[in-house]
């Protein structure tokens, strides 16, 4: 519906709902909402495939398998299969590309489904009158009013300033380093975190010399100091990292044939360096940019990190508010499960009160009724009316070789509410099947309460860690305590069976705690 405004000569579409952000989150939001309603407006500056598809968790996972594949080629000795795998730059890249594009075809796919006359194609701000401005990139300005608003802006990421006029084409981040058509020789990758840790091993494992650096002693951003320190030995075993170090300035060097990146830097004992390559990558981090939205004219406050303020970690309602804010845009766990299951909550939300039904159908029912909800069942217990809401128990995987899992409460925050815990730990380094496999490198603690006897968090590097994150945040979520999860069956030989032991030593000292 347009109102036409007589004093502003402005044309105002008045919305049921309107979803700003088309990336996972954003698309979840708009399919339950166009389930209710016609008049809903998406606006999306930008691809339309999603982040994840494009240029974050598939494509990352695409080089991460043709870098386990020429690794375990080439490092098969021990096992008296000796290889010399040849890479070939071109089709590695060719596969990503390919393979991603499938994948964000069928996110495509479903965008080209929607109703046209639902889709703007530009970047949404809030005005100060409150309506929101779609700012297309035909250079025309719509201006919109909604009774519901959810923002899925997600997040960007972060270049330290000047690297961009410094660095020019030999800076890739993580929006470009998969557009790259072919492996380059040489790579610095700025920052350990996740993004850095995969792609780094990843390169290296395809050929590439790869120099990692890091302004302090962690990786993967690990918060228990023991597993940090396990995984920083079981990554120099492959990878040359140098930690805290501090980046002073960066440059470019055409005068050669080749345009040279150049990182001038002081080492962990304090002394100038430079490293020479062909290609930077900035993993310094994702930023939101909320603060760029003008949501101050709308009632919603930011703290220091841009998180917003008086937010319901379940469904990103802002109180008081008919906003929410969901996925990476909220900033509080950047994952694609937590933005697929928030952009579902917030749309369903949505959609219930749209057609009237919030007060009479419980969240858990609509859940439960919903096609779509097969993902999101793991959020049922957080929502249904019988359980105080709660927050979906936190859950991260890197998937380096080995791989890295936080689950629930980490060791800093347990620590730091001051919580009574006990620690059971198992060690990778000669566990059996881990062993066998060779790929016996790794730490596992898990943080049990001793008074209730149930799991608080727990903190791995080793080998299957996807695997045993699933059934700690399992337990965690359904409150199955120690000697719960030891009643369950482990077969042998398994990887798991560790997982077996570490219990067994988290009831021990349990007991020692109680005598
Ligand atoms: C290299 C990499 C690897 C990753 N690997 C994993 C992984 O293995 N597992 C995992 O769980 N997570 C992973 N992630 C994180 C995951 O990709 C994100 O958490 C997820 O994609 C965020 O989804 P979203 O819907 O919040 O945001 P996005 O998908 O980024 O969507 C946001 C959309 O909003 C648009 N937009 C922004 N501002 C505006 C505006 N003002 N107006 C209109 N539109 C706007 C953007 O252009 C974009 O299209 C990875 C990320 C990266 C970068
Ligand atoms: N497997 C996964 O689930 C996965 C994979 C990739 C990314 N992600 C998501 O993407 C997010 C962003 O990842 P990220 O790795 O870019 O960010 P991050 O915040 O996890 O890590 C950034 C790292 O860069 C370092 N750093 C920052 N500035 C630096 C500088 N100037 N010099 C040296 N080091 C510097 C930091 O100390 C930190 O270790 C993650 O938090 C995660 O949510 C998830």
């Amino acid at each position: 519906m347009t109102t036409p405004q007589s004093s502003s000569e402005k044309s105002i579409r008045h919305v049921d709902a309107v979803v700003i952000g088309a990336g996972t989150a954003g698309h979840n939001a708009y399919r339950q909402i166009s389930k209710v309603t016609d008049n809903v407006v998406i606006i999306n500056e930008g691809i339309w495939s999603t982040t994840c598809t494009t240029m974050g968790c598939m494509p990352s996972k695409l080089l991460i398998a043709a870098a386990d594949r020429a690794y375990h080629s080439n490092h098969s000795d021990e096992f008296g299969v000796e290889g010399n795998a040849t890479i070939n730059g071109k089709q590695v890249m060719k596969r990503v590309q390919d393979e991603r594009d499938r994948f964000a075809g069928f996110a495509l796919k479903s965008v080209d489904s929607w109703d046209e006359n639902n889709k703007i194609y530009g970047r949404a701000i809030f005005s100060e009158s409150g309506l929101i401005e779609a700012h297309t990139a035909e250079g025309d300005t719509q201006y919109i009013k909604a009774d519901h608003i959810i923002i899925a802006t997600g997040s960007k990421p972060f270049v330290p300033e000047g690297w961009k006029l410094s660095l020019g084409d030999t800076l890739l981040t993580s929006d470009t380093i998969f557009e790259l058509p072919d492996l380059p020789k040489s790579m610095a990758v700025v920052g350990a975190g996740a993004i850095g840790l995969e792609l780094a091993q990843a390169m290296s494992r395809l050929g590439v010399e790869v120099v990692i650096f890091n302004r302090n002693n962690i990786v993967g951003g690990l918060r228990d100091e023991e597993i940090n320190q396990k995984a920083i030995a079981c990554f120099s075993n492959e990878l040359d990292l140098r930690l805290n170090t501090t980046i002073d300035s960066v440059t470019r060097d055409d005068s050669g044939d080749t345009p040279q990146a150049v990182i001038h830097y002081t080492d962990a004992d304090g002394k100038a360096q430079t490293w020479r390559g062909e290609k930077v990558l900035a993993a310094t981090g994702r930023r939101n940019t909320l603060h760029t939205l003008g949501l101050e004219h709308v009632g919603v406050e930011l703290d220091k990190s841009n998180r917003p303020l008086n937010f319901n970690r379940v469904t990103g309602k802002i109180e008081g508010t008919n906003i929410y804010i969901v996925g990476d845009a909220n900033a509080y766990m950047p994952l694609l499960h937590v933005s697929s299951n928030e952009g579902f909550l917030s749309g369903k939300e949505v959609a219930l009160k749209i057609s009237g039904r919030a007060d009479d159908v419980s969240m858990s029912e609509a859940i439960a009724n919903d096609s779509d909800s097969t993902n999101n069942s793991n959020m049922l217990n957080d929502i249904s009316p019988e359980k105080s809401q709660t927050e979906t128990t936190a859950m991260a995987v890197m998937f380096t070789e080995p791989q890295i899992m936080n689950v629930g409460q980490s060791l800093l925050q347990i620590k730091e509410k001051g919580l009574p815990h006990v620690i059971g730990e198992v060690s990778f380094d000669n566990q059996g099947r881990s062993r066998v496999m060779g790929v016996n490198c790794g730490l596992l603690r898990i943080y049990a309460c001793p008074e209730t006897h149930l799991i608080l968090g727990a903190s791995m590097v080793g080998p299957d860690a996807e695997y045993l994150a699933h059934i700690l945040a399992t337990a965690i979520t359904n409150q199955v305590d120690i000697d719960g999860l030891l009643a369950s069956p482990f077969y042998h030989p398994t990887i798991l069976e560790g997982l077996r032991t570490a219990l067994r030593d988290t009831s021990s000292k349990i007991k020692k705690y109680s005598s």
